[in-house]
């Protein structure tokens, strides 16, 4: 069975590409299920640089394919903040404080519209690559609203759905987020890039 190794900790973005995967008969690794881990810095200027990064720590290690995903949110009105940034605003990979001090950095400001960004770098042990995004606009809400998902979801409202992403289904949520967008890119160039 072929095998692909998400170059992530990240629980939420693992469970949302393993549904993905299972759909083409391929098996999902993801770093949580290997003991000592590289760790990997995060020291590039772009989703894409960043991505690069954690898909080449991760093949370098393990020698088998990698996905890596780069993802954050872009909020117009505060220079595209927290960006590249997004996992460590506040601090180290805490969501409850990343939400708190984006609330408060967005207090005042009128225009509240963003963009969550998702950049994917899928790499082989021979250096094949494919490099694929997907961006999805919304607006940060005032106060949370919902449970599903993770990261900002409960703050990041879409229009056209009337719910924030985290009242949304895994699969409605999928249908419409950046995350799936660039997914599907990815799921259309798959076989080709696995192949040699
Ligand atoms: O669909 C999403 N819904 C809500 N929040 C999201 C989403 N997609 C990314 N985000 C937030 C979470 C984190 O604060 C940052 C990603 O940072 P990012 O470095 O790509 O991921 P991470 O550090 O959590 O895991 P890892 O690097 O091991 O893949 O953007
Ligand atoms: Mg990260």
């Amino acid at each position: 069975m072929k095998t692909i190794v998400i170059a992530t900790k990240n629980q939420g973005k693992a469970r949302e590409y393993r549904k993905m995967f299972k759909a083409k008969g391929i098996n999902v690794k993801t770093l949580n299920d290997f003991d000592n881990p590289p760790k990997i810095k995060e020291t590039g200027h772009s989703f894409a640089e960043n991505a690069m990064i954690k898909a080449k720590a991760v093949v370098n290690w393990l020698h088998i394919p990698s996905l890596a995903d780069d993802s954050g949110l872009e909020v117009h009105s505060i220079n595209n903040e927290p960006g590249i940034y997004s996992a460590r605003y506040a601090g180290d990979h805490d969501d409850a404080a990343n939400k708190k001090k984006l609330l408060k950095r967005l207090a005042g400001h009128q225009d509240r519209s963003a963009t969550f960004v998702t950049c994917l770098v899928l790499l082989k042990p021979n250096g094949k690559k494919l490099i694929v995004d997907g961006k999805l606009n919304g607006e940060i809400l005032k106060t949370p609203r919902g449970y599903n998902g993770f990261g900002y979801d409960p703050l990041f409202y879409v229009p056209s759905k009337h719910q924030t992403l985290a009242e949304m289904t895994t699969n409605q949520k999928d249908a419409i987020s950046h995350r799936g967008i660039a997914a599907r890119k990815m799921m259309k160039h798959f076989d080709e890039w696995w192949q040699d």
